[in-house]
């Protein structure tokens, strides 16, 4: 067992002539939510889809649970990707249902019980039975997390997952989020609102594929040398000064 959820040694990726990531190097300790901040085009999505094992990096090193990516460490994760991958036509259940047989979910029953579980859990059971074409977004962003989640995953990769949501949503995705590290589970979250930093255990910002500061919101903020800073500060601090607190 490690107390290391996720490794990423000197990761560098390119889309041809673009450089998304770049020599990043990170620890994602167990059982905490682990916010990737960064202004758009910094490389947070790019770094999830290689953490989840869509995209190949060019160089570097990456462990999950201790272990390099192979097919079967696939089930362990969940992924909440930031554009719905949906089936619009399909029922909140029917996707939920497809979602949790590709996770190798086989038994009928305890399958069953499990997407009823996370129906309420995101508060759609009196709508799970429309198709998703009816659903808002917001409503939208619930089933896909009930889909990221539907297999009991040990880490949970979750893209912009709070974006469009109101603030009482917002809150109660924490609130769960929260109790899913209480059970372990490792939560990996990209955004770029300091609303949702404010939540992390722990941070790091990217820019320009590079982390530029990583710790505790706490951490970071006290890194400005000013008692009273915001996270905001704290980024662009670490702007100005190219990240005097990563890799310590
Ligand atoms: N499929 C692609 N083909 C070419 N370049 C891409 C592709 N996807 C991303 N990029 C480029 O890679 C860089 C990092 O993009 P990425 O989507 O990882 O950033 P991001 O931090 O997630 O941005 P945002 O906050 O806007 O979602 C950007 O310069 C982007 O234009």
């Amino acid at each position: 067992m490690t107390d290391t959820a996720i490794s990423l040694r000197d990761i560098s990726f390119s889309y041809k002539r673009i450089k998304a990531l770049d020599d990043l190097s990170l620890e994602i300790p167990c059982g905490i939510s682990f916010g990737i901040m960064g202004p758009n085009g910094a490389g947070k999505t790019t770094l999830i889809r290689i953490m989840v094992g869509l995209l190949r990096q060019k160089s570097g090193y990456l462990a999950i649970l201790g272990k390099e990516f192979s097919r079967q460490l696939e089930y362990q994760l969940g992924y909440m990707p930031q554009i719905h991958s949906l089936y619009t036509e399909l029922t909140v259940s029917q996707n939920i249902d497809f979602f949790a047989r590709i996770y190798g979910l086989r038994d009928k029953t305890l399958r069953k019980a499990r997407i009823e579980e996370v129906i309420r859990l995101v508060d759609l059971w009196d709508r799970r039975n429309d198709a998703v074409m009816n659903l808002s977004g917001g409503m939208k962003q619930r089933v896909s997390l009930a889909c990221a989640i539907v297999h009991n995953p040990p880490v949970i990769f979750l893209d912009e997952p709070t974006v469009g949501l109101d603030p009482e949503l917002r809150c109660r995705f924490w609130e769960y989020f929260k109790s899913l590290n209480q059970k372990g589970v490792t939560i990996v979250i990209s955004s770029h609102t300091l609303d949702d930093a404010a939540h992390c255990d722990r941070l790091a910002f990217l820019r320009e594929g590079r982390v530029i500061a990583e710790g505790t919101p706490s951490e970071l903020k006290a890194a400005t040398g000013n008692a009273d800073a915001s996270l905001e500060d704290a980024f662009l601090y670490s702007i100005r000064t190219g990240g005097a607190l990563s890799h310590e």
